[in-house]
């Protein structure tokens, strides 16, 4: 990309977002949007936007007191137009001096607001995109040091392969740092001054996920009212990561297969191939490999994914960094709470060391960010926290997860008990279960469960 052509809206308005969405897109431009000033920060911290349009009278964080954070941290890198509903020119001259762009007033034409953007658009210096990857090294938001030798031997991998094109694909449980890894990648690479594009392929029914990645043309589907553009001509330059890829429907599997092969994309309704230069990085938590037998998975894309696979541990498998990971937490969540945290006593130490996580780092993390909220003298205290929980991570979102893996594992392990109660006997089990003798068998094709059967 060596053109300005990325612009995130901002307003608390829904509405306004999409009319400017729509808007912006039917001139060629990559939309973003953010609902708040918060989440316009959290976007700025992933994926590089050059132009910000933002809304000025919002909930919580206004649009002044967002525009003084962007210029603190991205300076002239990210520009900002401010827009008004009320016209006051006070306020707009007030964001000027405080280093907006430029204004825009809502009820005025349009137009106006197109050519304040092609003016920004002449002056944002691309130059300093790289200052944004600078920043965001020394914001040191993950913790990239281990003790543990196949941490440590993940990380070298990670300094080796960054700068190449390779394909990776990462693999490991829910919530042991796989979007990280790939984000590290990432920002190691030459490709770090342009976007990171994250898509969770679970998210999505298969025809959405088709539209997402590839984009679509006005009218491609009912409900398609204008242009989109796909995740992969918003990465075009960057990296895009696929999470969740043993997720994809195999007619979706051989479309992604030929972008991989032909570096070239068709939006959904059109047969224009469209250039797109991009790094991938995939990800599951699954066993690609049984997938692979059960033939839901296709072996050539996965030849095509894994030139480099990196297995991440869980974090029981790798205690000896739980320790940096605790002191990694306070520290982000007591700047982020603005509270000071002093310690931590020895019982919840000993908790927090011994414990097995079953949501990985996710839950480390969330227990912290409980532990510093509920703290009141700066001593994070398991004791206290259990005394008003009544569960240390009860409520948190490393405990849930995703509605198909819930409904595998209760699947498997319900077939199994009866299939064990029933000494395997397949006709038996199904007619507890109430369902046909077929229904069964195609289940226990479908979940792996023959070599479990005792
Ligand atoms: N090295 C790290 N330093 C700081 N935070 C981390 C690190 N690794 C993981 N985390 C945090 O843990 C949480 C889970 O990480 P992430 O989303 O990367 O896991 P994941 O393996 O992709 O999970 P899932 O499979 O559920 O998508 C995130 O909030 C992330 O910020």
């Amino acid at each position: 990309m060596s053109d300005i052509c990325k612009i995130l809206i901002v307003d608390d308005e829904k509405e306004y977002r999409e009319t400017y969405r729509i808007i912006l897109e039917s001139r060629g431009y990559i939309v973003g949007e953010a609902g708040s000033a918060k989440e316009t920060l959290d976007i700025l911290d992933y994926e590089y936007y050059p132009l910000v349009l933002s809304d000025i009278i919002m909930p919580d964080m206004d649009g002044l007191e967002l525009l003084k954070e962007i210029k603190n941290r991205y300076d002239k890198s990210v520009e900002v137009i401010m827009v008004t509903g009320y016209g006051s020119i006070e306020t707009a001259v007030n964001a000027m001096k405080m280093g907006a762009f430029g204004y825009f007033i809502k009820s005025h034409n349009p137009e106006e607001l197109l050519i304040e953007i092609e003016k920004a658009k002449k002056i944002v210096n691309f130059q300093n995109q790289k200052i944004i990857s600078i920043n965001k090294k020394e914001g040191r938001r993950f913790l990239n040091q281990s003790k543990n030798p196949k941490m440590k031997e993940i990380l070298n991998i990670i300094d080796t392969v960054a700068s190449s094109n390779t394909n990776v694909l990462l693999l490991g449980e829910s919530g042991v740092g796989k979007e990280v890894i790939a984000h590290m990648l990432h920002e190691k690479s030459n490709r770090s001054s342009m976007p990171f594009v994250a898509i969770n392929c679970q998210a999505f029914s298969d025809n959405l996920l088709e539209s997402e990645l590839f984009g679509h043309e006005k009218g491609a589907f009912t409900g398609a009212l204008d242009r989109r553009i796909g995740r992969f001509e918003q990465a075009n330059g960057g990296t895009i990561f696929l999470d969740e890829i043993g997720e994809m429907s195999l007619n979706t599997q051989v479309k992604l297969l030929r972008v991989l092969e032909d570096k070239k994309i068709e939006r959904v309704g059109s047969n224009k191939p469209i250039n797109v230069d991009f790094r991938l990085i995939a990800a599951t938590n699954r066993d690609i490999r049984r997938e692979i037998k059960k033939g839901s998975f296709r072996e050539d894309l996965y030849y095509r994914i894994n030139t480099i696979t990196i297995e991440i541990p869980p974090l029981r498998e790798r205690k000896e960094d739980i320790l940096d990971m605790i002191n990694f937490f306070i520290n982000l969540f007591s700047k982020e709470l603005k509270k000071e945290i002093r310690g931590i006593d020895d019982e919840t130490l000993e908790y927090l060391t011994k414990y097995d996580y079953p949501g990985n780092i996710r839950e480390l993390k969330n227990i912290i960010e409980r532990l510093v909220v509920l703290s009141k003298d700066g001593i994070l205290r398991v004791k206290s926290t259990l005394e008003k929980t009544g569960k240390i991570n009860s409520n948190n979102e490393s405990s849930i997860i995703p509605y198909k893996e819930a409904r595998r594992r209760f699947e498997t392990e319900y077939i199994l008990n009866v299939l064990k109660y029933c000494s395997n006997n397949i006709t038996q089990a199904a007619s507890i279960m109430n369902i046909s003798r077929r229904q069964l068998f195609n289940k226990i094709i479908e979940l792996n469960l023959k070599e479990h059967m005792e």
